[in-house]
């Protein structure tokens, strides 16, 4: 069998990775990247997850009630493939063009500490290194209910194929997936219902965000059914019929399609990690220090199957800390993470950073707080300009050190505005600053003066 030796060996071609790989090679390090399909050259977010999803999203915001769904859908799904195609031989290229990497298709498998076969159809190769660097990422996990594999359901990546497009959908999960799901199909035409185990939607958010994040929902087509499960998914070709349960609407649903939006479990289970005696927990997911060291010396894993947030932006971040170890002086932890943002991509998007109300209340701390709604945010015309007041902005602040503590930002452009007040946090930017800043008109930051002269002490 081939042998091939090398400094550092980098499993699964994520964001972490990759970009690990690129940086390595080009300060002379050989490297090997080992991916196990063709059709996920850049990892997940470029070709099943973040990009493809958004530019369905973008597309959906765009149709019109007139617009014939199945067509419009069509026409979005070869503008998504066009795009991803694009970045995945991008991606690819950006890693050939780099001398000291070696780029190999194949599933790796440990045989032994440091050392992997690589298995394509029925070649084999031996790859052994100093390092290795896992990154497999997640896969969707889909709930145990009688017929979760069967005709008609779908998880996220295999519903951005779907056809025909269908004319009712129902998504189990009410988490990041299934509401940018539910908000991105209805606008492409197709009567959703979300089930949503929980009495109310995003439960870890204040009340009057999850209320406003909902009614933006339902105000596009959406049909909510709260404490809700499915227990099964009965073919009733060409229909699938939901069963469910619980103490919200208990009659069974008949749809076109079934997303399962259940949350995803690592990619763990082919890599024979025993073998190397990298240890995981009871959920599958590599166990890692704040340094991304697993239990064996020499291997790192970075990206999502570390049980990390799971995030494009954290791989990043994660390739960072190796990054430190092996060629920096190594002081760069996860530990160094201060007010990570997040966006749900529904329209208009939901992001959050740091603590809500909710979480000072329950923290006990002394602050002040506020929250208007987007269509009363006079100074904020933006909104009004684009066509979508929906949504609300709200803000934490100490009530001592005026420093910013959270932010809720339901709003247009919120994507962007909660990077500014990330960015804020970490830098002790106060609130009183942020609320006399002068900001470009019309814009949504333009919203920090209005929104943040109305603190009040947390009720
Ligand atoms: C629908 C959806 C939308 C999302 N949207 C966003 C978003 O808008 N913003 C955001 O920040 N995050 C988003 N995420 C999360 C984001 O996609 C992930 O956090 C991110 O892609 C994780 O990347 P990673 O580095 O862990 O690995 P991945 O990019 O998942 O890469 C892992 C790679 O390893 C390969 N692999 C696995 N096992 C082996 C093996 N044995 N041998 C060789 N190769 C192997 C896989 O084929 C894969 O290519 C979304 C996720 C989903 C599902
Ligand atoms: N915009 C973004 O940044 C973005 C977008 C999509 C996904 N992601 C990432 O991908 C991850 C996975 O997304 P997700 O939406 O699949 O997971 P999630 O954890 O966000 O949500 C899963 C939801 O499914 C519910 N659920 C779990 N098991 C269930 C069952 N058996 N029956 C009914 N409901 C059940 C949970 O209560 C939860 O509400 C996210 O955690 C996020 O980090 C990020």
């Amino acid at each position: 069998m081939e042998q091939l030796q090398v400094d550092v060996l980098v499993i699964g071609w994520g964001k972490g990775g990759k970009t690990l790989a690129g940086a390595l090679g080009r300060a002379g390090r050989s490297v090997a990247v080992v991916e196990r399909s063709n059709r996920m050259y850049g990892g997940s977010c470029i070709n099943i997850a973040c990009v493809p999803t958004k530019a369905l999203v973008h597309r959906a915001e765009q149709r019109r009630f007139a617009d014939d769904a199945q067509a419009w859908f069509d026409a979005a799904v070869q503008e998504r493939d066009d795009l991803t195609g694009r970045l995945r031989a991008r991606n690819h290229a950006m890693l050939k063009e780099v001398d000291a990497v070696t780029l190999i298709d194949g599933a790796a498998r440990f045989v032994g500490p440091r050392e992997v076969e690589v298995t394509a159809g029925g070649e084999r190769l031996r790859v052994s290194a100093e390092t290795v660097v896992l990154n497999t990422g997640t896969e969707p996990a889909r709930p145990p209910v009688p017929g979760a594999d069967g005709p008609h359901v779908y998880d996220s990546t295999s519903l951005q194929h779907v056809s025909p497009f269908p004319r009712r959908l129902v998504v189990v999960g009410g988490g990041f997936v299934g509401l940018e799901f539910a908000g991105m199909f209805a606008r492409f035409g197709s009567q959703v219902t979300v089930l949503n185990r929980g009495e109310r939607l995003l439960p870890e958010e204040d009340a009057d965000a999850a209320a406003a994040v909902e009614q933006s929902l339902v105000d596009t087509g959406v049909t909510f059914r709260h404490g809700t499960s499915a227990t099964a998914f009965v073919d009733a070709r060409p229909t699938v019929v939901v069963q469910v349960d619980g103490p919200g609407d208990a009659t069974d649903l008949e749809a076109d399609a079934v997303l399962c939006a259940t949350g995803r479990r690592p990619v763990t289970a082919d890599l024979d990690l025993s073998a190397a005696g990298v240890d995981t927990d009871e959920r599958g997911y590599i166990v890692v220090d704040d340094h991304l060291r697993t239990s064996a010396d020499g291997v790192y894993a970075v990206g999502d199957v570390n049980g990390g947030p799971q995030f494009t932006y954290i791989s990043l971040d994660d390739h960072r800390v190796v990054l430190s170890a092996l060629i920096g002086d190594g002081s760069r932890t996860t530990k160094d993470r201060v007010a990570v943002p997040r966006t749900t991509f529904i329209t208009p998007p939901f992001a959050r950073v740091g603590i809500n109300a909710t979480q000072a209340r329950d923290q006990g701390r002394a602050v002040l707080v506020t929250s208007k709604p987007v269509a009363d945010i006079a100074a904020m015309p933006r909104p009004k300009i684009v066509e979508e007041t929906h949504g609300l902005i709200g803000f934490v602040v100490d009530a001592e050190s005026d420093e910013v503590l959270g932010a809720t930002l339901f709003c247009t452009d919120a994507q962007e505005l909660v990077n500014l007040v990330a960015l804020a946090m970490r830098a002790g930017v106060t609130a009183s600053r942020l609320r006399d800043g002068i900001w470009t008109h019309p814009s949504t930051t333009e919203a920090l003066n209005e929104v943040l002269a109305g603190l009040r002490p947390l009720a």
